[in-house]
C-alpha cells in the first residue's frame, strides 16, 4: 500500500544530479531507492526550500511543538500505525521559521477522520475543512482519508487536489483503506461512505450492508481513536448506522455520535423563509424531530421568524402540515429527480454548520437539530436510539438537549410514528449492536428523504 507520488521537481532532482552517469546505472540505483522507499521526493514549503527542490521527509526534529503532528519515521513518509501520508504532506515543516512570519495564535491541531473521503459529499466537505472555514482560521488541520479498493486511485486524486489547493492550515493529509489504522488519534470522525440501496434492493439488507460498515468503524474508532472522538454518521440510514457506531465504541462516550439531521433543519428554514417572504437568516429555533428519513418532523410550530412564532407569521396551518412538512421530507427526492443523483454540495454544507454548531456558542434563546442518544432525554422518547432532537452547545464540541419545547397532538402522533421506524430499525440490526431477538420486520414508508 504505497502511494508516495513524486512531484515533478522530483525529476528535476534526479537529472541534476546524476547527468554523467551511465543509464543502467542510473536504473539500479533508482530500483535500489525503489526498495529503500526513498524515492519520496517533494518540496519543501518553507524558506530552505527556495534553495531548491529537496528530499521529502524532513527529520521530525523539525516538527515545532506549536503544532503536534504525528511522528513521522524519518526517511519513510509512513507513520509509525502504517496510514500513508500523500505527496506534500509527508513533509514536515519547520514552524519555528514559519511562526516568525505568522501570529503565535494558531491552536493544537484537530485531526479529522473522513469515510468515504472519495465520494461526491466529501469532494465538497474536504476543501470547506481544510479552508478553516469549519474549525476556524487560527484551527490546523490534519485530515485521514478513508476509502476502499474501489477508490484507492480517486483517495489520491483528492489528496493531490488538497495539495494543489495550498491551504495553510492542512498540516497533514494521510490516506489509507484500514479504518484501525486510518482512525487513530481522531478528535473528529465523519463518516459518510456508505453503500447506496440499489434497484430492487429491501431496506432491511441495506440496513444490514450498512450497518456492517458501521459496525467495524465503531471497533475502530473504539480501538484508536482519541477517547473524547466526535462522531458525526452522515451515510444512510445514519441514524441507526450511528447507533451500530456507538453501540460498537463502548469506550467513546455515546453522548458522543450524532446523526446528520442538519440539511433536514436547513432545508425546513428555507420553506418557511420562503413562504414568509423574507430572508433565511430570520428564521431560528427549527427543530427536526426523529429519523433523517420520511417519518421526520420538521417543526413549525416551536420555530421562530424575526424572533416571533413561525405560527404567527405563516397563519395557513394547513400549509404548514399539508405542504411544508411534506416539503422538507421529501426533499431529497425531489432533488434526485432534477440532479439525477442526491444532495452532495448542501449536505457538505450542512455538515460544516452542524460542526461549527458544536465548536461555536449557540446563540442565546437559539437551538440546532442534530440526532443524539436518547438514553435520559426530556421529551419521553424510547431509550437507546439515535433521534433527532434540539440541542445547544456551549461551543466546547458538547451539547445538551434544550428541554421544554411546546408539543401538540399533531407533533407528539408524527413523533411517535418516527420513534415507532427507528425502533424497527433498532431490531433490523439487533445482531450488529448485541441485542437478542432480533427480527425486521419495517414499517411500510420506511424510506430515506432521497427516495421518494
Ligand atoms: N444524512 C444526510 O443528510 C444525507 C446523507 N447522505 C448519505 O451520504 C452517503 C454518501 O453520499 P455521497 O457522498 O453522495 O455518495 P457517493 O456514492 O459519492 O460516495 C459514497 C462513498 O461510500 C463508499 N462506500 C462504502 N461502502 C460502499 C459499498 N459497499 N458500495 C459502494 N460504495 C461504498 C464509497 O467509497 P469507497 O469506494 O471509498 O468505499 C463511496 O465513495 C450516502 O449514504 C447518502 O445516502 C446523502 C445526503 C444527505
Ligand atoms: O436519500 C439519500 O441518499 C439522500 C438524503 O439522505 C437526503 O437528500 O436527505
Amino acid at each position: 500500500m504505497t502511494y508516495f507520488r513524486c512531484k515533478p521537481t522530483a525529476s528535476r532532482f534526479q537529472l541534476y544530479t546524476f547527468p554523467r552517469l551511465h543509464f543502467s546505472t542510473i536504473s539500479l540505483l533508482m530500483l535500489l531507492l525503489i526498495f529503500t522507499k526513498k524515492l519520496e521526493f517533494c518540496v519543501l514549503r518553507t524558506k530552505k526550500q527556495q534553495q531548491g527542490v529537496q528530499c521529502s521527509v524532513a527529520d521530525s526534529s523539525t516538527i515545532q511543538d506549536s503544532v503536534a503532528t504525528t511522528q513521522l519515521i524519518p526517511g519513510s513518509g509512513k507513520t509509525p500505525e502504517g496510514v500513508e501520508c500523500y505527496g506534500v504532506f509527508c513533509v514536515t515543516y519547520d514552524l519555528k521559521e514559519i511562526d516568525e512570519q505568522k501570529p503565535k495564535t494558531w491552536k493544537k491541531m484537530v485531526r479529522v477522520v473522513v469515510s468515504g473521503a472519495a465520494g461526491m459529499i466529501s469532494n465538497h466537505l474536504l476543501f470547506k475543512l481544510a479552508s478553516g472555514e469549519v474549525f476556524g482560521h487560527d484551527q490546523p488541520i490534519a485530515l485521514n482519508l478513508l476509502g476502499s479498493e474501489r477508490s484507492r486511485d480517486a483517495l489520491e486524486g483528492v489528496a493531490m487536489e488538497l495539495e494543489d489547493s495550498l491551504f495553510p492550515l492542512l498540516r497533514e493529509v494521510n490516506i489509507g483503506i484500514e479504518a484501525t489504522e486510518v482512525f487513530r488519534d481522531a478528535d473528529w470522525a465523519l463518516l459518510i461512505g456508505a453503500k447506496p440501496r440499489g434497484p430492487g434492493m429491501e431496506r432491511a439488507d441495506l440496513l444490514d450492508l450498512n450497518g456492517q460498515i458501521f459496525a467495524e468503524q465503531g471497533k475502530a474508532l473504539n480501538a484508536v481513536a482519541s477517547p473524547d472522538v466526535k462522531v458525526l454518521v452522515v451515510g444512510n440510514p445514519c441514524n441507526t448506522n450511528a447507533l451500530i457506531a456507538l453501540k460498537n465504541a463502548p469506550r467513546i462516550p455515546s453522548k458522543n455520535f450524532h446523526a446528520l439531521t442538519r440539511l433536514d433543519e436547513n432545508r425546513a428554514k428555507c420553506q418557511l423563509a420562503l413562504k414568509a417572504g423574507l430572508f433565511y437568516d430570520n428564521v431560528s429555533n427549527v427543530t427536526i424531530w426523529g429519523n433523517h428519513s420520511t417519518t421526520q418532523v420538521p417543526d413549525f410550530l416551536n420555530a421562530k421568524i424575526n424572533g416571533k412564532p413561525a405560527t404567527e407569521v405563516i397563519t395557513d396551518r394547513k400549509w404548514l402540515e399539508e405542504e411544508f412538512t411534506p416539503r422538507v421530507q421529501t426533499r431529497g427526492g425531489a432533488l434526485i429527480k432534477k440532479w439525477g443523483r442526491s444532495s452532495a454540495a448542501s449536505t457538505a454544507v450542512s455538515i460544516a454548520d452542524a460542526i461549527k454548531s458544536l465548536v461555536n456558542p449557540t446563540p442565546k434563546g437559539d437551538w440546532f437539530s442534530s440526532g443524539v442518544f436518547t438514553t435520559g432525554n426530556p421529551y419521553g422518547i424510547a431509550d437507546d436510539l439515535i433521534f433527532s432532537l434540539p440541542c445547544r452547545s456551549k461551543g466546547d464540541g458538547d451539547y445538551e438537549i434544550v428541554p421544554d419545547l411546546q408539543i401538540d397532538n399533531y407533533l407528539y402522533e408524527r413523533i411517535k410514528k418516527s420513534e415507532k421506524e427507528l425502533l424497527a430499525e433498532k431490531k433490523c440490526v439487533a445482531h450488529l449492536i448485541g441485542d437478542e431477538n432480533g427480527y425486521c420486520d419495517l414499517p411500510e414508508d420506511t424510506t430515506l428523504p432521497g427516495e421518494q
